[in-house]
C-alpha cells in the first residue's frame, strides 16, 4: 500500500531526495562529519598517513589486498541508484529506463571515446540497482546523458528512483524482512535503509488488498502476514537521536505513504521499551522481529566520496565510538524477540568498530548459546565480500608527556595492554594510556571451541571488490533470552557506575582535542605486541578545525542496572560482576530510558484518533461508498483537541495501539500517519455536501474499497489531456471533450473522484495508477502538482518539454493584460473593463486548484 497515487509520483512527490548537502554517516562522529560530497574537492589530496599506516600496520588485511583497496580509495565513487516501490512498479520503471536511455547512451562518444553506460550492479537481484561511472559533468552537459539526468531527477522526485550508495543498500537485504514483522531501525536518519525496510514490509500488499476487497481470500503465507484484509500487519519504527537528522528522516519516510511507520527520536543505546495494550494487569512490551543498527561510525569506508576522511580521520575516531556502538548493539539484542534477527552495520573498516563490537556484545549476552552470528553466504550470493576478522591489533592513541622516542603502539590483547600499563605506572607514572581502550576492543580469546565466536561470518565489503565504498555487516540471531548481568553488591554497583561514567565521557569525547590527536608513546620493547612505526610526523599533525558537533553528546545512561525488558516489564537480574573497563562496564547503563511523561507536552505532534462513529468520517465513507470492511477506527488527526478540522490521517492498527498506549509515557513520537482526506474549504454552497478531498498520499490505501466516485481512464490520450491541461473543460458544445473521462464525470456531482488507470502494455501504460480528481461545475482538475505532471509526461510519453496548460490562469492573465492596457489607454474614461471573457467560475476553479496543489505537499 504505502505509496500514493503512483502517477506523478508517490504521494506529494515534492521532496527532492538525495540532493544537496547532508551530513555524513554518524552525524559527526569522526570521518562521518559534514558530508561535503556535493562540493568540488578534487583539490583535496587523497592522503592521510595516519589512515594509511593504521590499515597497513593493523594486520587487518594482506599487503596485496591493502594495495588494491588503497588504489580504489584514490578514485571517485560511481553514482548509484535503485528502483523503488513495489517490485512490479520498480521493474516497470526500470524497463523504461533500460529501453529508452541505455541504447542512446551506449551509442554515445565523448571526446572520441565510447562512454560507459550505467550498469546494473549484479550483487543485487532483478537489475534494480545501477551504478554509473561517467563523471557528473558529462552527464549534465551532454545529450543523451542530459535526458537521462532529467529522467533520474524526475523519477527521484516522484519516489520511483532512490539515489543511494551501493554498499548502503546491503544491510536491509540481510535482515530478511517479511510483511507482518515488527522492525526497528535504531539509527535511521536520513532514512535510505528505512525506505528499503518499509518496501520489504509492504510486500505485494496492493495486489492482495484488491483481491481481499473482491472477496478473494488472502491472509498469511510464507511471503508474509497480510491478515488485515490483505494489508501487511507489520510495523517499522525508524529512530534517530539527532533532532535535525530526525527531521530529515521524517521528510524522507513521509514520501513512502506507509501507514505502518512511526518515527521516534531517542538515544538508541537506551531506547525505551514501548508498551502494548494488555488484556491483564501484566504490562506488555513490544519486542522486535528484526532490528537494524546502522550505527554512527568513523566512516572511513566513505573515503571515495567524503573528503573529511582524508582531512580528519584518526584512529581515535573508532576507539571513541566503540562504547556507544556496543551499547546500541546490546540494547538492540535486548529488545529482539527470541528467534529474531539483528543486523549491525558500519561504513568503517576498523575492527574496533566492527568485529570487536560484535564479539563484545555476544559475550555480554552470554555467548553463542544466546545470540549467534549467522552465516549469510547464501544471501546476495553475487556480492563480493571478505570474511570478518578473528584477530586484529588495537592502537594506543595516547600521548606521552615525557620526552623520549615517540612511537605509538599496537596491542593484540587486553592482557598485553594491561601489562604495559602496569609497567609504566611504576616506571613512568606520567605516561598516560588511552582511556578509550577497553577489553572489548580486542579480539576475543575463546576458552573452548564452543565459546569461539565465528567472527569470520561477519561480512566485509572493500572498495576494490566491486567498485563501491567500504562496509561492514554482521547478522545476529537471538536464540534465547539474555540473562543480563547486574551488580547487587553496592561496591560493585558504585564501581560500575564510575566505569559507566567513564564510558560516557569516553564516548562524548569523540571530538578529539588537538593534543589527543598526537599519538606518541615511548617504546616499550618486549611489552607491546607491535609498534606503529614511522608515522611520527603525521602523528603530530594537528587538526585545527573542530569536528562537527556530534549527536553522540546526547548519550545518557540513566540507569545503572543492566536490564532487559521481559514480558512483564520487569528486569532479569544478576549474574556476575563486570570486569572493570570490560564490555560489562560499558554496558552498565544499557536499558530502556526512564521516560519522563512531561516530555509529552513538548512534543510538536499530536496523534488523536477519531471515534469509529465520527460523523465526518461517516459522511466521507458514504460519499465515496467505502466498504464496511474498511476500518473506521484508524483515522487520526494531529491537533490537541482531536477535531477533524483540516486533515485526516490513516494509520495501521498496530501503529494506533502504540501511539495510544504510550501517549503519556514521554515517548518522542515525531511522525506517523498517511494523510488521507483534506478539507475542501470553499464559500460556494455547491461544495458543502462534499467538503473533503482525497489525497495522492493515501488514495491507494482506500481506493480498493470504494464503490462511488470512480472514473476509469482507459485511453492514454485522455490521460495525456488530463495531465497537460490543468482544467480541461467538461463536454460542453464540443469544447475539450476529455474523452471517456468527460462522459463519466458529466452526470456526477461536484466533488472529488478516484481516477483509475489500469496497466496496459499495448498502450505503454507500465503500471496501474490511481489519482485524485476534482470535478468542478464546468471542468475537472487532476490533483497532481506541476512537477509530478511533468514527471508523468516524461515517463509515459517521453515528452520532456511539454508545457502544462492552465486555461483559467491564461484567461485571467489575458484579461488582466487587457485591463492594464485599457487603463493605460483611457485614463480619462470613468469605467474600466470587467475582464470580459473570464468567467468567475473559472477563476474560482483555478484558485481551488492552487489550494489543492499546496495541500498535497502536506506542509
Ligand atoms: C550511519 S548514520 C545512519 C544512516 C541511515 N541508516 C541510512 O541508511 O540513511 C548513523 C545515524 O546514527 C545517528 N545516531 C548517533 N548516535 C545515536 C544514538 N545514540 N542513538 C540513535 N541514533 C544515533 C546519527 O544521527 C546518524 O543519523
Amino acid at each position: 500500500m504505502a505509496r500514493g497515487g503512483r502517477g506523478g509520483g508517490r504521494g506529494g512527490g515534492r521532496g527532492k531526495p538525495f540532493r544537496g548537502k547532508g551530513r555524513g554517516r554518524g552525524g559527526g562522529g569522526g570521518g562521518g562529519g559534514r558530508d561535503t560530497r556535493s562540493e568540488p574537492w578534487s583539490d583535496i589530496p587523497r592522503k592521510n598517513e595516519l589512515f594509511e599506516s593504521y590499515y597497513r600496520m593493523g594486520g587487518f588485511m594482506e599487503e596485496a589486498e591493502f594495495e588494491k583497496m588503497w588504489e580504489a580509495l584514490q578514485t571517485d565513487l560511481p553514482n548509484s541508484f535503485r528502483f523503488t516501490g513495489t517490485k512490479s512498479d520498480a521493474l516497470a520503471v526500470r524497463e523504461i529506463f533500460k529501453q529508452r536511455y541505455i541504447p542512446a547512451i551506449a551509442a554515445k562518444k565523448f571526446e572520441g571515446k565510447p562512454v560507459p553506460p550505467p550498469e546494473a550492479v549484479n550483487a543485487f537481484p532483478d537489475e534494480l540497482v545501477w551504478h554509473m561511472k561517467t563523471h557528473k559533468k558529462i552527464i549534465r552537459r551532454h545529450a543523451p546523458f542530459a535526458d537521462f539526468q532529467k529522467f533520474l531527477v524526475a523519477e527521484a522526485a516522484s519516489g520511483n528512483i532512490s539515489r543511494q550508495e551501493v554498499v548502503s543498500m546491503i544491510p536491509p537485504h540481510f535482515l530478511d524482512v517479511k510483511p507482518g514483522m515488527v522492525v526497528l531501525d535504531m539509527c535511521a536518519a536520513p532514512g535510505s535503509k528505512s525506505a528499503q525496510l518499509a518496501e520489504m514490509l509492504h510486500g505485494d500488499e496492493e495486489d492482495r488488498v484488491r483481491k481481499a476487497a473482491n472477496g478473494e481470500s488472502v491472509g498469511s503465507d510464507e511471503a508474509g502476514d497480510y491478515s488485515d484484509d490483505g494489508r501487511s500487519t507489520g510495523l517499522l519504527i525508524a529512530n534517530d537521536t539527532d533532532y535535525k537528522r530526525a527531521g530529515m528522516l521524517v521528510h524522507q519516510v513521509k514520501r513512502l505513504n506507509f501507514p505502518n511507520l512511526i518515527v521516534t527520536q531517542h538515544d538508541a543505546s537506551i531506547f525505551p521499551s514501548i508498551e502494548l495494550p494488555s488484556s491483564s494487569e501484566k504490562k506488555n512490551y513490544l519486542k522486535y522481529d528484526r532490528i537494524l543498527a546502522d550505527v554512527p561510525c568513523a566512516g572511513d569506508g566513505t573515503a571515495r566520496k567524503n573528503p573529511n576522511v582524508w582531512q580528519k580521520w584518526t584512529p581515535k575516531d573508532g576507539l571513541g565510538l566503540h562504547g556507544l556502538q556496543l551499547r546500541i548493539l546490546f540494547r538492540g539484542l535486548q529488545m529482539l524477540k527470541k528467534g529474531g534477527r539483528m543486523v549491525y552495520s558500519t561504513c568503517s573498516m576498523n575492527p574496533v568498530e566492527n568485529e570487536a563490537v560484535v564479539a563484545a556484545a555476544i559475550e555480554a549476552c552470554g555467548g553463542n548459546s544466546k545470540v549467534q552470528l549467522v552465516d549469510c553466504s547464501d544471501l546476495l550470493p553475487n556480492l563480493k565480500r571478505k570474511p570478518g576478522l578473528n584477530l586484529w591489533k588495537v592502537l594506543d592513541t595516547s600521548q606521552v608527556s615525557a620526552g623520549g622516542e615517540k612511537t605509538a603502539h599496537m596491542f593484540t590483547s587486553w592482557e598485553s595492554f594491561q601489562k604495559a600499563r602496569a609497567k609504566y605506572e611504576v616506571e613512568e607514572p606520567e605516561r598516560s594510556f588511552s582511556t578509550k581502550i577497553t577489553a572489548g576492543c580486542f579480539a576475543p580469546i575463546p576458552k573452548s571451541d564452543e565459546e569461539r565466536i565465528p567472527l569470520e561470518r561477519c561480512i566485509r565489503v572493500y572498495p576494490h571488490l566491486q567498485d563501491t565504498g567500504g562496509f561492514f555487516i554482521a547478522v545476529i540471531e537471538k536464540l534465547d533470552d539474555i540473562k543480563v548481568k547486574q551488580n547487587q553488591n553496592p561496591e560493585n554497583a558504585a564501581k560500575a557506575q564510575r566505569n559507566r561514567e567513564n564510558a560516557e565521557k569516553t564516548t562524548d569525547a569523540s571530538i578529539p582535542t588537538p593534543e589527543e590527536n598526537i599519538i606518541e608513546a615511548d617504546a616499550t620493547k618486549g611489552e607491546t605486541d607491535s609498534e606503529f612505526p614511522d608515522v611520527e610526523a603525521n602523528l603530530k599533525r594537528k587538526l585545527d578545525e573542530p569536528e562537527e558537533a556530534a549527536p553522540l553528546k546526547k548519550v545518557k545512561t540513566d540507569e545503572v542496572t543492566l536490564a532487559e525488558p521481559t514480558e512483564n516489564g520487569s528486569t532479569v537480574k544478576q549474574e556476575s560482576k563486570p570486569a572493570a573497563n570490560g564490555p560489562s562496564a560499558i554496558l552498565a547503563g544499557v536499558t530502556d530510558a526512564r521516560l519522563k511523561p512531561e516530555n509529552q507536552s513538548q512534543s510538536k505532534e499530536y496523534f488523536e484518533y477519531l471515534p469509529s462513529d465520527d460523523a465526518t468520517v461517516a459522511s466521507i465513507m458514504s460519499f465515496f461508498g467505502i466498504s464496511e470492511r474498511f476500518p473506521r477506527d484508524r483515522f487520526m488527526v494531529k491537533n490537541k483537541e482531536g477535531l477533524s478540522l483540516n486533515k485526516i490521517y490513516y494509520t495501521s492498527a498496530m501503529a494506533k495501539d502504540i501511539l495510544q498506549q504510550n501517549k503519556d509515557r514521554g515517548m518522542k513520537f515525531i511522525h506517523c500517519g498517511v494523510v488521507m482526506f483534506v478539507a475542501h474549504k470553499s464559500k460556494d454552497k455547491d461544495y458543502t455536501h462534499a467538503p473533503w478531498r482525497l489525497q495522492t498520499e493515501g488514495i491507494r490505501i482506500i481506493e480498493p474499497w470504494a464503490s462511488n466516485r470512480i472514473v476509469n481512464c482507459i485511453s492514454k490520450q485522455t490521460l495525456r489531456q488530463l495531465i497537460v491541461e490543468m482544467f480541461p473543460k467538461l463536454p460542453r458544445e464540443g469544447e475539450h471533450g476529455m474523452g471517456e473521462v468527460g462522459d463519466q464525470l458529466q452526470p456526477m456531482d461536484i466533488g472529488c473522484c478516484f481516477v483509475r488507470i489500469e496497466k496496459d502494455d499495448d498502450q505503454g501504460i507500465p503500471f496501474r495508477m490511481v489519482l485524485p480528481l476534482w470535478r468542478h461545475p464546468g471542468s475537472a482538475n487532476l490533483m497532481v502538482d506541476k512537477d509530478d505532471r511533468k514527471a508523468m509526461l516524461l515517463r509515459l510519453f517521453n515528452e520532456k518539454d511539454t508545457e502544462i496548460i492552465n486555461h483559467v490562469a491564461e484567461k485571467e492573465k489575458a484579461a488582466q493584460k487587457q485591463l492594464d492596457e485599457e487603463m493605460a489607454d483611457a485614463k480619462d474614461e470613468p469605467d474600466v473593463s470587467d475582464g470580459e471573457g473570464v468567467k468567475e467560475e473559472d477563476i474560482a476553479e483555478e484558485e481551488e486548484g492552487a489550494v489543492a496543489t499546496i495541500d498535497m505537499a502536506d506542509a
